[in-house]
């Protein structure tokens, strides 16, 4: 999918991948990474996920990377924060908002995840994936997961995957099956399966889903 297709996702509102829930697996798992109080964990893909509010909650530093303004925007003001707003002499494309929030930092990128270095974004701890991975197309998954292990320099991954039957639905999101994870990660983390069972998706609620959780370390 390349950056317009999301662009006009959020600017017409069709945002069905957006949960008004903290995700249940988050709370479930996230403490298997084991981090320590104050540890920096990227939301790549991020949306306005309200996910990011639940790690803020747990202590943790919270950095964000997501295309869209009008999502981040909309994350801060839902939340009715007025953040900073940074935008970056060397690339007016880029911007960073950033604000406090249940007493730690939250920062987001506008930004295509592939133009942004590892220094941009500095030292991380820990990454929370859900439905970024699986928004990425077949094609492009394999830089996906290169540049998220570039700019996190291999931190620990939890993340959170659908596979179906691809034939019978076209993406996003796209099914990533265990098979396919291993293939992009396998080289560089232990991949463990921490959960696996039945979930519907919205835009296709007949077919057969499985949604399955990864710890990468
Ligand atoms: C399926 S949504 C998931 C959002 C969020 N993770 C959640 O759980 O609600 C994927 C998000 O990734 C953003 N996105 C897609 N490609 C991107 C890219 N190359 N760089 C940064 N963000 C991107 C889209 O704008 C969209 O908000």
């Amino acid at each position: 999918m390349n950056p317009e297709f999301w662009q006009s996702r959020w600017q017409e509102g069709r945002i069905g991948f957006h949960k008004s829930d903290i995700n249940p697996l988050l709370v479930e798992y996230f403490d298997k990474l084991d981090l320590s109080p104050s540890s920096r964990v990227l939301v790549p893909l991020c949306g306005k996920s309200l996910d990011m509010i639940w790690l803020a909650q747990q202590g943790y530093e919270v950095i964000g990377i997501e295309l869209s303004e009008i999502a981040v925007q909309a994350f801060f003001a839902e939340q009715g924060i007025t953040p900073a707003i940074h935008q970056l002499a060397d690339n007016p494309a880029m911007k960073y908002y950033q604000a406090e929030l249940a007493g730690q930092t939250i920062g987001l990128w506008v930004a295509d995840i592939f133009a942004l270095t590892a220094d941009d974004i500095d030292h991380i701890d820990a990454l929370y994936d859900r439905a970024a991975l699986i928004a990425m197309a077949n094609d492009m998954r394999p830089n996906y997961s290169q540049q998220i292990r570039h700019i996190s320099d291999n931190a620990a991954q939890l993340i959170i995957t659908l596979s179906y039957d691809q034939n019978k639905k076209d993406g996003p999101p796209f099914s990533v099956d265990d098979k396919q994870v291993q293939q992009y990660y396998s080289d560089h983390y232990q991949v463990y399966e921490l959960a696996s069972g039945p979930t519907s998706i919205g835009s296709a609620p007949d077919l057969t889903v499985t949604q399955q959780v990864w710890h990468l370390y």
